[in-house]
């Protein structure tokens, strides 16, 4: 059953329509991101669900019950911001425990929620310290515990790891999605860092000039991104343009530079002659000798990305990214040929145009 649900919000700011149609169910307990680029309208959403902004249309209900025109503070949220908000005159403790002195907490209950959340995220050693004299990471977890020790039923994050290095970034996801699964506060995270979004995720929502183009759990995000653009905006894709030569069955046969590709595309309704473009992940190919692949191919550039050897590869399909481990075995090198394979089970459908008869009469002559 859904928790919190958005139903056709949208936002206008005068003539800028921010959001549009924004639809969404959220079940108890999930953690949900919303990822997209910049000014795809992730920050309005949030802040509608928060009350921080209003709506322009449709409806928000948390627990049944209709917020959509509900104050912040009757809503109840715990939020943690980019810049964290921390009161820099108040002890960590007395950040912490602001939104339950604001609610009335009698002094032993707040004492005692107040040394719960610091443990939560680590921090009991460190309640009388003053924030200024707290790490980046330190200090996002203060923002933490200040935005959970109220329960909130939602927590709403905008950004929250984005000004941290890189390395404490990645330890914070960790302890974030930790934290959360422990308290099992449904969660909802602004990001555009697509790795963030699907390393903390239930499940994410891709946003693209203030539409909704994908709901879905990472995985299936990944490996059947809905679009063009969600192809290359999460992970890395080689883009294929083809030409159907046939549907048959479940599968479509397609040209692309002269090499049959074979299409799982069962309910694709491709017809012959139709120009496609196909996904397919630098990871999914594989260099092999010389004749050896589906195709040849010189390499041209090479990037060591210390796990990983990232080689561009000009093939007749077009120039090929691709992504191999550093196990130990050979590397490449630039001007080398290399033959590669793949299976045409990776290749996704990306976009098509759907015509084409005539052109596909041409294709078979030919
Ligand atoms: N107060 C405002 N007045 C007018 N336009 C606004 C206002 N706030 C946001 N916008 C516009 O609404 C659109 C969505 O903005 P929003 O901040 O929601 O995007 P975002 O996806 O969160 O971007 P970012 O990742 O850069 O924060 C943008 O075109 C932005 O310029």
């Amino acid at each position: 059953m859904s928790f919190l649900t958005l139903t056709n919000v949208s936002k206008f700011y005068g003539d800028t329509q921010a959001v549009s149609s924004f639809n969404l169910s959220v079940e108890k307990g999930e953690f949900i991101s919303l990822l997209g680029p910049s000014g795809c309208g992730k920050t309005t959403t949030l802040q509608m669900i928060a009350g921080f902004e209003s709506v322009s249309g449709g409806r928000i209900e948390l627990d049944g019950r209709d917020i959509t025109h509900a104050k912040p503070n009757t809503r109840g949220l715990g939020i943690v911001f980019q810049t964290y908000a921390l009161f820099p005159h108040m002890t960590v403790e007395q950040n912490v425990a602001f939104g339950l002195e604001m609610r009335k907490c009698p002094a032993a209950e707040k004492r005692e929620r107040v040394a719960q959340a610091l443990a939560l995220v680590h921090l009991e050693q460190h309640g009388k310290r003053y924030p200024r004299e707290m790490s980046g990471g330190q200090r996002q977890r203060v923002a933490l515990a200040r935005a959970l020790v109220i329960a909130p039923p939602v927590l709403l994050l905008d950004e929250p790891l984005s000004n941290l290095d890189a390395k404490l970034r990645e330890e914070m996801q960790f302890e974030l999605r930790d934290i959360q699964r422990k308290v099992g506060t449904t969660t909802i995270m602004v990001t555009h860092d697509q790795s963030e979004a699907m390393s903390i995720s239930d499940r994410v929502v891709v946003m693209e000039a203030g539409h909704v183009t994908q709901v879905d759990r990472p995985l299936s995000v990944y490996e059947h991104p809905a679009n063009r653009f969600i192809s290359t905006f999460v992970g890395k894709a080689n883009l294929l343009d083809g030409t159907v030569l046939r549907q048959a069955g479940d599968h479509a046969d397609i040209n692309v530079g002269g090499i049959g590709l074979t299409l799982e595309a069962a309910d694709s309704g491709l017809r012959a002659g139709a120009q496609v473009v196909l996904g397919l992940r630098p990871e999914k190919l594989k260099c092999v000798a010389p004749g050896q692949g589906r195709c040849d191919g010189l390499v041209r550039q090479r990037f060591f990305l210390g796990s990983q050897w990232m080689y561009s590869i000009v093939t007749p399909l077009g120039e090929l990214t691709v992504l191999a481990a550093n196990d130990g075995a050979p590397m490449l090198e630039t001007g080398q040929t290399v033959g590669v394979l793949w299976n045409d089970h990776n290749l996704r459908l990306i976009s098509s145009s759907r015509n084409g008869a005539a052109q596909a009469a041409e294709e078979v002559a030919s």
